[in-house]
């Protein structure tokens, strides 16, 4: 590993939050954008990214130049084989994008913990979200029966969001009892939108929004409602700042940007 600055490559860097990281690393002088990463790239006409010339724009894995760390912001089809390829060119995966199950995760810390390689998996680079979901898990403790509502903008490619589906699983581990049977007989499918770990999600997707989360829990006549508001995407580069600086400290795959908050 370089002993100065973190070499990154990214992943996506024609999306939204690849165009964000990229500036972020470029406007940050602990890190060093060697290379950014899209097969479809070679597809676009002239390869007008606005990077300086140095950042090399591999469209297969042949072309990619050294680097430390492999940020990726790509799609729920992609970003497996994506951190296949990552651990295979010995760098430490640190992945934003949503989508991975908790099958994929298990044998992507297999292949990394053969490779003698750590690195993260981040639901929610954002500080509100993390707290959401660590309170979700307190309050799931007292309070089994939740659901969530996810929003996001319209453009977001899947459903549920990854924040959602990690803050599920927390509920999941807070709980000491399991929520009350739904008797519900929905006369419309969908309407009490998708189970996971028996919370039900409903995922919201409309112009104006970008990303935000509710989780209601419900009681003995009382309720309960945690909510967070992202509103401008520099929120989630905080989180993405602090993972590249530490990522290539870990010695195992993990999940959660709590796993590298003090
Ligand atoms: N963890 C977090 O805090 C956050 C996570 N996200 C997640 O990050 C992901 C990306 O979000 P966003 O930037 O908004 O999405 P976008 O759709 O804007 O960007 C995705 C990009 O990935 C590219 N891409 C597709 N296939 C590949 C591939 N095989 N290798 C490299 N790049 C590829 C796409 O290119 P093309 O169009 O050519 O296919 C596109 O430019 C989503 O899963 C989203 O949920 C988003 C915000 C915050
Ligand atoms: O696509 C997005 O925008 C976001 N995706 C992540 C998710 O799926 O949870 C994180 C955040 O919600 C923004």
């Amino acid at each position: 590993m370089s002993e100065s600055k973190i070499r990154v490559i990214v992943a996506g860097f024609r999306g939204s939050m690849g165009t964000a990281s990229c500036q972020t690393i470029l406007n940050d002088e602990r890190f060093e954008l060697t290379g950014v990463f899209d097969p479809h790239a070679a597809l676009t006409d002239g390869n007008d990214t606005h990077l300086p010339s140095q950042v090399v724009v591999a469209t297969t894995e042949d072309e990619l130049p050294e680097a430390d760390v492999w940020l990726d912001f790509t799609t729920p089809t992609v970003v497996e084989h994506n951190v296949e390829v990552a651990l295979r060119q010995g760098l430490f995966p640190l992945v934003g994008t949503s989508g991975l199950t908790t099958a994929q995760i298990k044998a992507l810390q297999a292949l990394a913990a053969s490779a003698h390689l750590g690195g993260l998996i981040v639901p929610n680079f954002g500080l509100s979200a993390v707290l959401l979901t660590q309170f979700a898990k307190q309050a799931a403790r007292y309070f089994p029966n939740a659901e969530i509502i996810e929003m996001h903008h319209a453009d977001k490619r899947d459903a549920p969001s990854g924040t959602a589906v990690a803050t599920a699983h927390a509920i999941a581990a807070g709980r000491q009892q399991q929520p009350d049977l739904d008797h519900t007989e929905s006369s419309v499918d969908g309407v009490r939108g998708g189970i996971v770990d028996n919370v039900p999600i409903h995922a919201v997707r409309l112009p104006g929004y970008l990303a935000h989360e509710q989780v209601l829990f419900g009681g003995t006549g009382e309720a309960l409602t945690i909510r967070q508001d992202t509103y401008d995407r520099e929120s989630f580069m905080v989180g993405v700042k602090l993972a590249l600086s530490k990522v290539t400290t870990l010695t195992e795959l993990k999940v959660g940007l709590e796993q590298v908050l003090d």
